[in-house]
């Protein structure tokens, strides 16, 4: 089969879930591509469509929901989907229901709706970065869920989205708005090398980093903050230990089988 797969990510944990799913497809012989949304507007030719995302105040971003509503047309044939999530919690599944909906309206058959535990990016008001060890339990725990997930890929009996995502779709509005006022809390300091990477990075060009300006259209999704190489960004004037993604989706030859 031909599949997708197009995703969204701020720091990296939604990619390597992306990259996961692709190595397992691959493997199990389906033609894969891999898009961020950030390079693409056209989808591939496919049967499959997996798209994932990180959860934002208990959404997807608005940036992915947007996308979603904006490219992909009504599905011809029989098209299926996978719609997955990565967060720092697992009580926040309600963001792959919003895409789902979208998708199964576009008339994919819902197949699969997953949520990934992943290590937290946003530690910039309260929480703490997730340890070590339990990161490394996740990206494991994170290689069988994709397994699992890729089982349902010949699924004949579609997941019915039922409960209604008016609100929480509202709620991603409500938090861009938010979020492009909390970004002005950003500043880049006299540490920064100016070597341009938060300004070459930023998925809004919303840096100039020559001027060390923020401006009015920062998503929150961190990027800055965790790629800057000597952590020159601070948040309300406080610095904010970096999260790189170090560890792999790692598939055992067993779990493959
Ligand atoms: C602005 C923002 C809001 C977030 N809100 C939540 C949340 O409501 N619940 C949660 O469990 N994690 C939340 N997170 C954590 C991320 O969803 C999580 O770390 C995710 O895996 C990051 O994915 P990425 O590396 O692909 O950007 C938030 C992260 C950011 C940047």
């Amino acid at each position: 089969m031909r599949v997708s797969i197009i995703y969204f990510s701020g720091t990296g944990n939604t990619k390597s879930i992306a990259i996961g799913y692709g190595r397992a497809l691959e493997k199990m012989g389906h033609d894969v591509s891999i898009s961020s949304i950030e390079k693409v507007s056209t989808l591939e030719e496919h049967d499959v469509l997996i798209i994932g995302g990180p959860i934002y105040a208990g959404n997807m971003p608005h940036e992915l929901i947007h996308w979603v509503r904006k490219n992909i047309p009504r599905a011809t044939g029989n098209k299926s989907a996978i719609v997955f999530s990565t967060s720092a919690g697992l009580e926040n599944a309600n963001g792959v229901k919003s895409i789902g909906k979208k998708l199964a309206r576009r008339g994919y058959a819902i197949i699969d709706l997953t949520v990934f535990e992943m290590p937290r990016n946003f530690y910039v008001e309260k929480y703490d970065p997730t340890p070590e060890t339990i990161q490394k339990q996740q990206f494991k725990d994170a290689a069988q869920k994709i397994i699992n997930s890729v089982g349902h890929i010949h699924n004949t009996t579609p997941r019915i989205v039922r409960d209604s995502v008016f609100i929480i779709d509202m709620l991603a509005d409500l938090f861009s708005i938010m979020a492009k006022s909390m970004g002005k809390n950003f500043a880049i300091d006299e540490t920064c090398l100016s070597c341009g990477t938060c300004e070459r990075d930023c998925p809004k060009q919303n840096i100039s980093f020559k001027d060390k300006k923020y401006h009015n259209r920062c998503i929150l999704c961190t990027r800055c903050i965790h790629n800057c190489p000597v952590n020159a960004i601070s948040y309300k004037g406080k610095k904010i230990e970096s999260y790189r993604v170090h560890n792999e989706i790692y598939f055992d030859e067993e779990l493959l089988q």
